[in-house]
């Protein structure tokens, strides 16, 4: 890119004392981390890398000393996460000229200021020092067109190997297609000619199957007559079933279109293992070994939040054998925001809050985990507390049981935490957490550093929180820095085997959730952030919010999944009012946590099987089966004793009569 900012110091670098070396090693690795979406390239790689690569590069050679790199490296991070999808097609590398070990290669590549950005041509099996884009215009838009403009500067011969066809097509070949049956979709998108969304919605999908891309132009006006296309760009889908129509889009946007079509039913990211993919799973289908549920994916489901507090109460915290210290320390401040925030159903939260209240009421430094599960598991058969122990996923299903799930279920959790908090900002008094915008994230944050199964995912999560947490200020902050965070990790995750098919990893809400959220800046996709506060709030907050009749102890029978048509909305009135006819868990001393199948699997539960024996509320109070027994024998041998008392005295009286009737002799 033209002048470069910084001239070459190789030269004065090479002659650099011993001692200044550390530092420029310590910056070199500062700019750019394995985390980024793109290629740390070295001296060691560069060369073998671009030799008969199948993709072409985009390599900026840049020196870590550098104030315009460094300055210019946001930039160059958010144009590699842009175009992540694109790496079949051209990938992006960085190579750091400060570093000692580079300064070789550098000087064979001829770099002499940084940043430079060089292009490198797919297949190419010759040695090639690559062409320097020297244009002054380096904003994230123009770098993205050159970056087309140099995939199509390929001819047949060395054209990327996964790169689809980036020219426009004929109206003749489209109008063909109409009405024929298919195995996938096709998306035309029409567009003028010096228009680069179609190419960059084709280099978007190219790596997912089940859809084909193709672009046509408004030029071509027997089509567009035909489709009746009226404004571009536009896009046109051609369904499987050979049905087609144009696609209503809200916004005409590279990220709205490409969003679309990533979420048609079928349409999914290929996948490096094949045995991940479920239209290739063995007899079929997403879920074939469980029953699947259809839901909406507006909604936040109770019963996935539930069981996620199942599992990390029975199951994940159970692996502890005591708790003490900081771990006793994160579980109570974990236990006083879900009993204060979580919008549960009465029963669950009443458990939640009598757990508090007994955790806040103990004095001891230490705790066996089986205190705490007798108490979860209620084996004081306190009426009114209860919390399913059975694992029902609803709209964190996975199309196989490794995917999806817990994980899912812990950032729902916590996203509905950090909304309530904003909401109800008063509901953490007298708790010691109140006044703290932090609360939540902190006691998240200490949550997955101390208790979370994947322990990978809390190194990288403990890494983001120590980058930026301290700046979030408010309620409402502290809600958009879980979402941002959240996308941050959906970005890393993208395309690794950890993303269930079926449920690809985009940057979320998506447009058809939130249109609003979408803005475009100089061709760069950006959130309205107001926006987004909003949706979050109303989607983990409001009427998104869907509630589960948990399963139905009451008959007597195992818990039935749960279809999202049985949502309920739980009893406006309060919080803790007991649900009457509420279920209490055996008293089993063996009771141990259990982690059952998917929602459809048999199993009993707390609440599943004749064990189970209902209680009853009166002005308030809660009685148990036995309490209830005993009353009706209490009131049973006074009924039998007032009995006998009467015809005692009956007797006595007419004994008394007839003695005291007789005439005096
Ligand atoms: C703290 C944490 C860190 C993790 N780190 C890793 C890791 O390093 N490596 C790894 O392989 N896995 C990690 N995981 C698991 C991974 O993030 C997913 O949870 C898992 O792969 C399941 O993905 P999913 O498709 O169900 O969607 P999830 O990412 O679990 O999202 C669940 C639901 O939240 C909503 N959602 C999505 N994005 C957002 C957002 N930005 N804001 C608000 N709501 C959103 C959607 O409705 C989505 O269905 C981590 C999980 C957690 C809780």
């Amino acid at each position: 890119m033209g002048v470069g900012s910084c001239r070459s110091r190789q030269a004065n670098v090479s002659l650099l004392s011993r001692e200044a070396r550390p530092t420029s090693r310590a910056q070199a690795t500062r700019l750019y981390s394995a985390e980024d979406p793109l290629t740390i390239l070295t001296s060691d790689t560069l060369k073998e890398t671009l030799r008969n690569s199948s993709s072409a590069w985009l390599i900026q050679f840049y020196s870590s000393w550098c104030g315009h790199c460094i300055q210019y490296s946001p930039t160059w991070k958010a144009l590699a996460g842009d175009v992540k999808d694109w790496e079949q097609a051209i990938r992006i590398g960085v190579l750091d000229c400060a570093h000692e070990n580079n300064f070789d290669v550098c000087k064979l590549f001829g770099i002499h200021f940084y940043p430079t950005f060089r292009y490198f041509k797919a297949r190419s099996g010759t040695f090639d020092l690559g062409k320097t884009y020297r244009g002054p215009d380096r904003d994230l838009q123009t770098v993205r067109q050159l970056m087309v403009n140099f995939i199509q500067n390929h001819t047949r011969e060395d054209w990327p190997v996964g790169c689809p066809p980036l020219e426009s097509t004929r109206s003749e070949n489209v109008l063909s297609l109409l009405g024929q049956k298919s195995e996938q979709y096709t998306a035309v998108i029409i567009e003028d000619e010096d228009s680069y969304v179609g190419r960059e919605v084709i280099l978007d999908l190219m790596v997912y199957e089940g859809l084909r891309v193709t672009r046509a132009l408004s030029s071509d006006r027997a089509l567009l007559e035909k489709l009746g296309v009226t404004t571009v760009p536009s896009a046109y889908l051609l369904h499987p079933n050979g049905s087609h129509s144009l696609m209503d889009m809200q916004k005409r946007l590279r990220f709205f279109f490409s969003s679309y079509l990533k979420l048609l039913p079928g349409v999914h990211r290929k996948q490096a293992n094949a045995a991940h993919d479920p239209m290739h799973a063995g007899n079929g289908g997403p879920g074939a070994a469980e029953v699947w549920k259809e839901f909406d994916k507006s909604k936040v489901y109770m019963v996935d939040l539930e069981s996620g507090l199942h599992y990390l109460l029975r199951v994940e915290l159970a692996s502890h054998p005591t708790l003490e210290g900081e771990e006793l320390k994160t579980f109570k401040d974990f236990v006083t925001v879900v009993a204060k925030l979580f919008p549960g159903r009465p029963s669950v939260v009443k458990l939640l809050e009598t757990l508090l209240e007994w955790l806040v009421s103990l004095p001891l430094e230490r705790i066996p985990y089986d205190a705490i599960l007798d108490l979860v598991n209620n084996k004081m058969r306190i009426s009114g507390l209860f919390l399913s122990d059975q694992l029902q996923w609803v709209g964190c299903q996975g199309s196989l049981p490794e995917l999806r799930g817990y994980p899912c279920s812990l950032w729902t959790l916590f996203h509905t935490l950090t909304v309530h908090a904003a909401q109800r900002p008063d509901a953490l008094a007298n708790t010691g957490l109140e006044e703290d915008p932090l609360a939540v994230l902190q006691t998240m944050r200490r949550y997955i550093g101390t208790f979370f199964g994947c322990q990978e995912c809390g190194r990288h999560f403990e890494e983001m929180a120590k980058e930026s947490l301290s700046q979030v200020r408010s309620l409402d902050q502290a809600v958009l820095w879980l979402w941002s965070k959240h996308n941050q990790v959906n970005s890393r995750l993208a395309g690794t085997l950890s993303e269930d098919p079926r449920f690809p990893k985009t940057q979320w809400p998506t447009p058809d959730l939130c249109p609003a959220c979408h803005e475009e800046r100089d061709g760069l996709h950006v959130w309205n952030e107001e926006h987004v506060l909003s949706f979050l709030k109303q989607h983990y907050a409001g009427a998104s919010l869907k509630y589960a009749s948990s399963p139905a102890p009451e008959t007597g029978g195992v818990a039935e999944p749960v279809p999202p048509g049985d949502l309920d909305p739980p009893p406006a009135s309060d919080r803790v009012r007991t649900r009457p006819g509420n279920v209490l868990p055996p008293p089993t001393r063996e009771r141990r946590p259990r982690v059952q199948g998917r929602a459809g699997e048999a199993g009993g539960g707390i609440g599943g099987g004749a064990e189970a024996q209902p209680g009853v509320t009166f002005l308030g109070l809660g009685f148990s089966s036995v309490d209830m027994s005993l009353c009706v024998l209490l009131y049973a041998s006074s009924c039998l004793f007032l009995m006998l008392m009467f015809f005692f005295f009956r007797m006595r009286s007419k004994r008394w009569r007839v003695r005291h009737s007789r005439p005096y002799v």
